[in-house]
């Protein structure tokens, strides 16, 4: 939601209070999605992994209009040509010595406030001085060297020079042995790329290795999706120590960290570093603390944990994949690839926890691509959701006061139709009947919300966490990553996120995010302490098989005629949960009224977008982008109708 989605649907604005409704709650609670077992995976049957693997050249600018050349949805081996993974571009590189102040960060954690039902993280904020970045000069003088030796071409890189060191640590602790490639028995090979293929891309200048590990920045030593980002404007970088407690039930903890680094990774783990073992075991401790980056550094532990939870079988939990699983299964995986162990796109001997994995790519790929939406359990690395969900809560804190002046708080309140529905029953059956009923009856006003806070919006400076964050899901790596899984098209580059705090009385009615040119909705509920008695659920009421066609010819949007269901299904706000779905025309959800009770309602909703949204000449590039996002959004109908016929042929034969 944002303000000029509000805007057009709303033409009077005015200030009301709320108004609650009790509501009886049905046991069990409904589960959603509902979980399934996990398949046998035939081979032809698993996600192509494969196709995520390559991290695209090129860095996104939101000013940019990009080249659009990609169809819709088209697949995604025939988009672009096989890259060759590149070194790291980045060669002016800090590092630092992770042993600096790790005691006395302990000493300062262990006076820290104990909140948190499951396990707590307590960041400390320290000015620590990493070595300035070299100087254009340095730089320059790097480049000519570069450029001479590239000139003469006495060497040349060979990607898995790119990866050898990793792979060779990796191996040492978890993958079957590699085989010996070409290069290896002293033949001269051509660059292979992330598909295993030759390809016939020029060489390029050797690096010397020890300069590189002189020079690196990255904790994950040219991991391409974790390394050497955001780490050269700042001089002067907040460090975090994190704390992470064990307490019963929770058996969580960033274990990837330590795992997917190199030994010699400046990672510390309760003061070891560089012995992946002792780090191990000092994370099964107790309580652990470890330094993360600042805001600037976001990006090296966003999606990065890598204990794969299988999902629920329990009613009433939300079932799903760690999305940080999915990025480690992606390095693994690349990892493997240059080492020569996929075949045919597949590891050989995976492991049941790697197939696992495959399986809920390939479910999430396929949710995603047929309009349906998905939900995944810790999103983003601990530390960074509690870092976040710390903001929001400072933020709102100083909100609390009914006052509607405070930067950098947008109250958008609704007039008349601010009462929230007293009879919107999210826990009972086809949840989405009497929100649809609403929107019909009420439609040209008819997008509710009060009191919904909106901040840290592009442009709001003030949430250093904020902008790293949108800059960490702008990543090319991690852009690559949901294009390639949710077919979004190539020049869908821009991330626009938001965060809401919903207070009581609080809802949205019936809407899809279609306002804009959004393709891909990343919804992260950050709520604790929430009970199902105090409402706020999510309901989608997307298409399901038997919905129905509303003709709104009064709908000041892209869509005057769009599918939605009855039935519907909910979603209890949870912490660390995220809800995908593609924006098209019928991608109708809805906010139940929330009622009072301990925790805060917050979202971090964000939309990959046209980055002509962010650009400075709108005006001139909407029409395009709109004309783009219509032909998007009539596919992924037309999706969504497909797989729902299909869907109904199954159930048909199985009843049969
Ligand atoms: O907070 C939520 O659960 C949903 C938010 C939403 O639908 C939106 O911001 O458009
Ligand atoms: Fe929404």
């Amino acid at each position: 939601m944002c303000e000029e989605e509000w805007k057009y649907q709303m033409p009077e604005v005015s200030v009301s209070g709320g108004f609650l409704a009790q509501r009886a709650l049905p046991q069990p609670l409904p589960a959603w999605p509902a979980p399934e077992p996990l398949p046998q995976l035939e081979v032809e049957e698993q996600v192509d992994v494969t196709s995520m693997l390559v991290p695209p050249k090129v860095q996104v600018d939101p000013d940019d209009t990009p080249e659009r050349t990609t169809p819709v949805l088209q697949p995604p081996n025939t988009r672009r040509k096989p890259a060759v993974p590149l070194p790291p571009k980045r060669l002016v590189i800090r590092s630092r010595n992770e042993n600096d102040g790790v005691d006395a960060d302990q000493a300062d954690v262990d006076g820290a406030d104990v909140t948190g039902a499951h396990h707590w993280a307590a960041i400390h904020r320290e000015a620590f001085a990493p070595p300035a970045p070299a100087s254009q000069l340095e730089r320059q003088k790097r480049m000519e060297h570069l450029l001479r030796r590239r000139k003469h071409g006495r060497e040349r890189i060979m990607p898995e020079d790119f990866y050898r060191e990793n792979l060779q640590r990796q191996q040492a602790t978890s993958l079957p042995p590699r085989r010996r490639d070409a290069r290896e028995q002293g033949e001269e090979e051509a660059p292979r790329s992330a598909r295993g293929l030759r390809s016939g891309s020029p060489s390029l200048p050797p690096i010397d290795q020890a300069e590189v590990r002189e020079e690196r920045c990255c904790n994950f030593a040219k991991h391409p999706l974790l390394c050497c980002q955001g780490t050269s404007q700042a001089q002067k970088a907040p460090r975090h120590v994190v704390r992470l407690e064990r307490r019963p039930g929770m058996e969580r903890l960033g274990f990837g960290n330590v795992v997917a680094g190199p030994r010699d990774a400046p990672v510390s783990v309760n003061g070891v570093s560089q012995d992946v073992p002792r780090m191990r075991e000092e994370l099964r401790s107790q309580a652990s603390y470890f330094p993360v980056g600042g805001p600037q550094n976001m990006e090296l532990v966003i999606g990065w944990n890598g204990v794969y939870q299988p999902p629920s079988q329990e009613a009433g939990q939300t079932p799903g994949p760690s999305f940080p699983q999915m990025a480690g299964l992606i390095s693994a995986a690349e990892m493997m690839m240059k080492a020569g162990n996929l075949r045919g796109g597949h590891p050989v001997g995976a492991s049941p926890a790697r197939m696992a994995v495959h399986w809920l790519l390939k479910r999430l790929r396929q949710a995603l691509q047929n309009g349906q939406p998905f939900v995944v359990s810790d999103f983003l690395f601990e530390p960074v959701a509690e870092a976040l969900l710390g903001q929001m809560q400072q933020l709102s804190d100083r909100q609390d006061d009914q006052d509607e002046s405070g930067y950098p708080f947008q109250r958008l309140t609704e007039g008349p139709l601010a009462d929230p529905p007293d009879d919107w029953d999210p826990l009972e059956a086809m949840p989405c009947k009497r929100v649809v009923d609403d929107f019909q009856a009420k439609r040209a006003q008819r997008f509710a919300f009060t009191g919904h806070i909106l901040v840290g919006r592009k442009g709001d400076k003030h949430n250093a966490w904020y902008s790293a964050f949108q800059k960490a899901m702008q990543h090319p790596a991690v852009l690559h990553f949901w294009q390639q899984l949710s077919g979004i098209p190539s020049w869908v580059t821009g991330y626009d996120p938001s965060w809401s705090w919903l207070r009581e009385g609080d809802f949205y009615g019936l809407h899809a995010d279609d306002a804009q040119v959004r393709y891909l909705a990343v919804t992260i509920h950050l709520v604790s302490s929430w009970s199902p008695e105090q409402g706020g659920e999510l309901l989608w009421c997307g298409p399901e098989g038997d919905d129905f066609t509303l003709q709104v010819p009064d709908r000041p949007h892209f869509h005057r005629s769009f599918n939605v269901s009855r039935n519907g299904t909910s979603l209890v706000p949870g912490y660390n949960v995220a809800v995908l779905f593609p924006v098209y025309r019928n991608s109708y959800h809805a906010v139940a009224p929330v009622k009072p009770g301990p925790g805060r309602r917050f979202t971090l909703q964000g939309w990959y977008v046209d980055p002509c949204q962010f650009s400075k000449a709108k005006s001139s590039c909407m029409p395009k982008a709109t004309k783009d996002f219509k032909a998007w959004s009539e596919e992924m109908a037309e999706r969504s109708a497909q797989h729902l016929a299909r869907m109904s042929r199954k159930k048909m034969h199985s009843e049969l």
